[in-house]
């Protein structure tokens, strides 16, 4: 079995949709990025990658290519999986915590699940996505940004 850890922050800003985990959340402002910017999804994708020790998000899918310009990080996340197969591997669980001041995410938290769950080709239950605020404090209690942490553990393909 391999253990992988990931980590992203991306900046709240106006203009721009707010998508975590593949769901829409309506809110005045959006996460800014090269692709779509759904930090949850690249804690996902980096935590795959690391357990595989294949590098981060960056490597894969450069930002200063125009291919991932506003992509669905979901597309991004199926092609991890692909190299997540091509090790032999495949999801055990998936445990993810979004840190967010606003907005409330919690009525987002299962269709956030079931999106995932969908693109690792895991079954729902593997997947635990949570979210907490920073009680105020901090770039992310301030509402600069939102950060999302998540750790995969990946079992052999029997
Ligand atoms: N953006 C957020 C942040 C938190 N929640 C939910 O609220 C609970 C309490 O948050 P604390 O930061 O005070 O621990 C938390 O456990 C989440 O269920 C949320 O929905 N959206
Ligand atoms: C996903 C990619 C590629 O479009 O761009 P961003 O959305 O800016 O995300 P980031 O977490 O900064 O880095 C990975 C990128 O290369």
């Amino acid at each position: 079995m391999r253990i992988g850890i990931g980590y992203d922050v991306h900046a709240l800003v106006e203009k721009r949709q707010l998508i975590l985990g593949g769901v829409r959340i309506p809110y005045s402002q959006g996460l800014q990025g090269h692709s779509d910017a759904d930090v949850l999804t690249h804690a996902a994708m980096d935590a795959l990658l690391g357990a595989c020790a294949l590098g981060d998000i960056g490597k894969h899918f450069p930002d200063d290519d125009e291919k991932y310009r506003d992509i669905s990080s979901m597309e991004l996340l199926k092609e991890v999986m692909g190299l997540i197969g091509q090790k032999g591997l495949t999801i055990g669980n998936i445990d993810c915590i979004i840190i967010a001041q606003k907005p409330k995410l919690a009525p987002y938290i299962e269709d956030m699940r079931a999106n995932l769950a969908l693109a690792m080709k895991t079954d729902i239950a593997n997947v635990s996505v949570k979210a907490t605020t920073t009680e105020g404090l901090g770039f992310e209690g301030r509402g600069e940004g939102i950060g999302a942490q998540a750790v995969v553990l990946l079992l052999p393909v029997f």
